[in-house]
């Protein structure tokens, strides 16, 4: 597995983005809202890794709820996997408990499943598989 991206909660992609276009030295290359989600997504590429920023577009939003308790920050670590029903069989085998087993579209051309974070030591961990 490979670290895909970092996914980090914010407020406000306007603000965000200039941040992280400062920072980076480089523009947001694609954003993209995924309504299932309730997220509008902001992509950089870092290398062979991505920075995905999250801003939830209403009060349901997983973002909107993790903004409201934890406040802005890393929201989850997507792992880039080649064979994402392989990998769900895999891990639940391993113990691993899934929000969801059923891989579901996600941003950037990817499937995605998520691991509770109460079987991943605190942390949401995201699968993603490009879409073929
Ligand atoms: C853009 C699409 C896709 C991509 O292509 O990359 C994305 O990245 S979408 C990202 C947004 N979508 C998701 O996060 C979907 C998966 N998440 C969920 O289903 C839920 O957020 C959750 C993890 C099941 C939590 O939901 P819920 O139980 O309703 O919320 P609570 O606020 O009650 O939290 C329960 C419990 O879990 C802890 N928690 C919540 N979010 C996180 C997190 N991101 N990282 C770590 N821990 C998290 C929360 O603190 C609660 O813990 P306790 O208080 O100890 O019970
Ligand atoms: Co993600």
């Amino acid at each position: 597995m490979k670290l895909e991206h970092i996914g980090i909660a914010v407020k406000s992609l306007g603000v965000s983005d200039e941040l992280f276009k400062k920072l980076l030295g480089k523009e947001s290359y694609k954003k993209e809202t995924v309504e299932r989600e309730g997220v509008v997504t902001s992509f950089y590429g870092t290398g062979e890794s991505k920075i995905e920023l999250l801003e939830a577009n209403n009060q349901e939003s997983p973002i909107s709820k993790f903004i409201d308790k934890k406040g802005e920050g890393i929201h989850h670590l997507a792992f880039g996997v080649e064979n994402i029903l392989e990998e769900v069989e895999r891990l639940k085998k391993e113990g691993f408990q899934f929000i969801s087993e059923e891989p579901k579209e996600g941003a950037d051309n990817k499937l995605v499943v998520f691991l509770h974070p109460k079987s991943t030591n605190g942390v949401l961990v995201e699968l993603c598989q490009e879409k073929q």
